[in-house]
C-alpha cells in the first residue's frame, strides 16, 4: 500500500507574510514539496516567487499548481480536489504537499476536503499555520490602516466589513495548530509579548505562538510530530458559516520610464491619496538586469530585485510594470490606475 503523503495548510490574512514564510520554508527544508498556491486576482505573483525555492524550473511545473481563484474554499470539487489529485500523479516523489491559501480563504471547507474519500487514501493532513501580521496587530487589527481605509469606505457610505474581516481572522487562527506572528524583526520584545497575549486570551490558544522574522521560525515547530495538536480536528464536524469578506481586483501592465526611487517615491504619493489595501507585481527598469518586486500592504512599500519565470509577462523593449491591485471596491482601484497612468511617465497601456 502507498504510503500517505502529509499536507501542511498555510492561511492569514492578505499580506501577513504566508509566501515569505513559503520561501523560507522551501530555502530551508531539503524536501520535495509538491506545492498548491491560492491566490485572489489573475496574475500569480506568489507562484512566480516560490518556483525558484521550490527547485522547480521552468520546465518542470507539474510541481507547483497555482489557482487563481481568489478563494480555494468555494471550488474544492472543481479545483481543489483534481490538484491535489494532479500533484500525486505527476510526482509520486514528492514528500510533502503545502496548500498556501489566498488571504480570504476559510480554512475549514478546504481541511474538510483533505478528508475527502477521492483522496483521503493518499494524503493526510499534517499541520496547519496561521500567520498573524504583527505590525497591524498592534494597532488590533488584522490589516494594516484598516481604520483609515473604513474611514474612507464610512464617509462614502458603503458597508461595514469589520464583521467578516474578524470572522475570517477568528476561522484562520481558532484552526491553525501553529500561529505565526510575522514583522518580528519590527516589534519589539514587549510589542510581540502584548500581541502573543492577545491571541492567546482571544482564542484561548495552547498552540505555540511563535516570531517570525522574514519567514524564518525554528523549523522543528513544522516537521517535529510530538508538537502537533492537530487543533483543527474539533472543528471538523461543526457546520459553519461561509461568508466572505467582499473584495475586488484588477491588474494593471504599464509600459514607462522610471527608476527605482521615482517608483518609489510615485506610489507613496498615490498612496497617500487612496486607500488600496494590497498591491503585488513587478516592474522592468532599463538596464537592470532583473525585475524589481513590489509588494504593497497598506502603505508600506517593499521592493527588491529578483529574477521573474520566463514565461511571465516581460515589456518588449522598454520598462514596464506589471501590478495586482485589490480593494474593497472597484472605484479606488480605478481611481488608482488612473492616478498611476497620469503620474508616471507611461507610453501606452496594455491589456
Ligand atoms: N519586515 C518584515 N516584512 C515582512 C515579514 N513577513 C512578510 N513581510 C513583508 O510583507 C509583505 C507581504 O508579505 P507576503 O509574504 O507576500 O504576504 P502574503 O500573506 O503572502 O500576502 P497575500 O498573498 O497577498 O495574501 C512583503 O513585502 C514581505 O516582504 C517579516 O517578518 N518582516
Amino acid at each position: 500500500m502507498n504510503k500517505r503523503i502529509p499536507v501542511i495548510v498555510i492561511s492569514g490574512f492578505l499580506g501577513s507574510g504566508k509566501t515569505t514564510f513559503l520561501r523560507y520554508l522551501l530555502r530551508e527544508s531539503n524536501k520535495k514539496f509538491g506545492l498548491i498556491i491560492n491566490e485572489f486576482g489573475d496574475v500569480g505573483i506568489d507562484g512566480d516567487l516560490v518556483k525558484s525555492c521550490n527547485g522547480c524550473d521552468d520546465s518542470d511545473e507539474g510541481c507547483i499548481i497555482e489557482l487563481n481563484n481568489g478563494c480555494l474554499c468555494c471550488t474544492v470539487q472543481d479545483d481543489f480536489i483534481p490538484s491535489i489529485k494532479s500533484l500525486l500523479n505527476f510526482n509520486p516523489d514528492i514528500e510533502a504537499i503545502i496548500i498556501e491559501t489566498s488571504g480570504l480563504a476559510l480554512p475549514l471547507p478546504l481541511i474538510q476536503a483533505l478528508n475527502w474519500p477521492e483522496i483521503r487514501t493518499s494524503i493526510y493532513l499534517d499541520v496547519v499555520i496561521g500567520i498573524v501580521n504583527g505590525e497591524s496587530m498592534l494597532k488590533g487589527s488584522p490589516i494594516n490602516d484598516l481604520n483609515e481605509i473604513t474611514n474612507q469606505y464610512d464617509e462614502l457610505n458603503k458597508i461595514d466589513h469589520n464583521a467578516s474581516i474578524d470572522e475570517l481572522f477568528e476561522e484562520q487562527l481558532e484552526v491553525s495548530d501553529i500561529v505565526l506572528i510575522s514583522r518580528a524583526d519590527v516589534l519589539n520584545e514587549k510589542e510581540f509579548k502584548s500581541i502573543k497575549n492577545l491571541i492567546k486570551e482571544k482564542f484561548n490558544s495552547t498552540v505555540p505562538i511563535l516570531k517570525s522574522l522574514n519567514g524564518k521560525i525554528d523549523l522543528k515547530y513544522i516537521f517535529d510530530i510530538d508538537l502537533k495538536k492537530n487543533n483543527y480536528k474539533k472543528f471538523i464536524s461543526e457546520e459553519h458559516d461561509h461568508n466572505h469578506v467582499e473584495l475586488v481586483s484588477d491588474s494593471v501592465k504599464l509600459n514607462y520610464f522610471l527608476d527605482k526611487k521615482e517608483f518609489e517615491k510615485e506610489i507613496a504619493n498615490v498612496l497617500s491619496e487612496i486607500d488600496i489595501l494590497r498591491i503585488k507585481g513587478r516592474i522592468w527598469i532599463p538596464k537592470k538586469s532583473l525585475p524589481l518586486q513590489i509588494q504593497i500592504v497598506g502603505k508600506k512599500i517593499n521592493t527588491w530585485y529578483e529574477e521573474a519565470p520566463l514565461n511571465c509577462w516581460r515589456p518588449i523593449d522598454s520598462g514596464g510594470l506589471e501590478l495586482v491591485i485589490i480593494s474593497f471596491d472597484s472605484e479606488s482601484i480605478n481611481k488608482f490606475i488612473k492616478k498611476i497612468k497620469e503620474k508616471f511617465k507611461v507610453l501606452n497601456v496594455l491589456k
